[in-house]
């Protein structure tokens, strides 16, 4: 892969390895809350340096949103994907990704011709790992092109052709970041679905890394962001309010954990829409935000006992920690310190998109986006695909 400078040359307009080894990179992540693409703008070599530097967030609008949710999961999705509608969705949802580019590095002050690279997540519209399936969609060549830019995208296939989860990839980036940090350190981010990134001590050699250990742990912000569209009360339960205002039903909680997910070790990964939240149907909307959002902590809780050791500190990343009802419960029944990602200095809405642009980099080096201890992959895997400015 050291031709990677070759390949991207001159010729194609692309910024080059600073002489630091670092690479300037632009990483997309459009999540599972579908809320909108989240653009980040960093310096990294790809292993143990990260230099943030600009990051927006650009909303979908709400019919864009509605058209995409209509692409999402269940049986045939894959072979969907071959619909034409399918296609002017990920053509639209490509176009859109362009324009948070261009957003971003206009922000920046960034030239387009200054970037290496972009990491492009897509959207995940089915995810059936034990099927050997995962499906993200996002046209890699059109946005290249689009931007002048060289893409990675489909981080996932490899590792869940391979056997893995393909899922979550952001733990190798979190481990980069969390030099210094307490350990065991847990990383949770908590978006649609939540997921968790275990951080073992350092090595007292100062050779080789710490362990990780990865999973999703169950349901994030998306089942009580459906609830609260179902009932009319907006797009998600800003701040927790109304589940502050409710109580958590004790036997729909049970019912809501009695899924087996919860019992299987790390690690596993789960698709959006993996839980039916029928048990909260006929409760009031307080009570019915209340308990699912008891559910997204107590799955946390029920994730501890699958990892070498109780993390000692919780860093929170993704849209759930603004969820103050969410933190509390957090706090309150893990029984130690549970934080925002942001008190370290990570700005907890960028790291994903952040680390989309650092596996772009790891991709492009041949260097593993996922381990057996955090994919299930039979050994350390690289990914993602190359599309050069043509
Ligand atoms: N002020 C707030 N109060 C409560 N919840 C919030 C607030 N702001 C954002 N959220 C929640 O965070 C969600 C967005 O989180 P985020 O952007 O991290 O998800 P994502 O990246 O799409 O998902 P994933 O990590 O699963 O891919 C919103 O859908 C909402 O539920
Ligand atoms: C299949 C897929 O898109 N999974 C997402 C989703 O959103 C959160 C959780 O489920 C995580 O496993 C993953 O995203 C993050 C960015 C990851 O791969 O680390």
């Amino acid at each position: 892969m050291g031709n990677w400078g070759g390949e991207r040359g001159e010729a194609q307009g692309g910024g080059r390895q600073g002489r630091d080894g670092l690479r300037t990179v632009v990483g997309l992540m459009s999540g599972t809350s579908m809320d909108g693409i989240d653009a980040a703008l960093l310096r990294t070599d790809g292993r143990e340096r990260v230099e943030p530097l600009a990051f927006v967030t650009v909303p979908y609008d709400d019919g864009f949103r509605a058209r995409l949710r209509g692409c999402l999961g269940g049986k045939g999705a894959v072979e969907q994907a071959a619909d034409q509608a399918v296609h002017q969705v990920e053509r639209e949802l490509t176009d859109a990704h362009a324009g948070a580019v261009r957003r971003l590095l206009a922000e920046a002050g960034c030239a387009a011709a200054d970037v290496d690279l972009i990491g492009f997540h897509g959207q995940t519209i089915h995810h059936a790992p034990e099927e050997r399936r995962t499906l993200q969609i996002g046209d890699g060549a059109r946005l290249a092109g689009a931007t002048g830019i060289a893409v990675v995208n489909d981080f996932r296939s490899a590792d869940v052709a391979a056997g893995g989860q393909g899922a979550p990839l952001v733990p190798l980036f979190h481990r980069a970041l969390a030099h210094g940090l307490p350990r065991p350190l847990g990383i949770l981010n908590i978006g649609g679905v939540a997921n968790v990134t275990w951080i073992g001590p350092e090595p007292q050699d100062g050779l080789g890394e710490a362990a990780v250990v990865a999973c999703d742990t169950g349901p994030g912000n998306a089942l009580i962001d459906d609830w609260m569209l179902r009932h009319g009360l907006g797009r998600f339960d800003a701040g927790g309010a109304l589940a502050a205002a409710g109580r958590v039903d004790e036997a729909a909680l049970a019912a809501l954990l009695a899924h087996p997910y919860f019992d299987r070790p790390a690690p596993k990964s789960l698709d959006r829409d993996a839980f039916d939240p029928a048990p909260v149907t006929g409760l009031s909307t307080a009570d019915g935000a209340a308990t699912l959002t008891a559910f997204t902590a107590e799955a946390v809780v029920r994730v501890v006992r699958h990892l070498p050791a109780p993390p000692v500190r919780w860093l929170v990343c993704g849209g759930g920690r603004r969820n103050a009802t969410l933190m509390a419960m957090l706090a309150d029944r893990l029984g130690v310190a549970v934080e925002s990602a942001d008190g370290v200095g990570w700005d907890g809405d960028a790291l994903e998109a952040q680390a989309f642009g650092y596996l772009a980099v790891r991709s492009r080096l041949g260097l593993p986006l996922s381990l057996p201890a955090t994919t299930g992959v039979p050994s350390p895997m690289t990914g993602g695909r190359f599309h050069p400015v043509r």
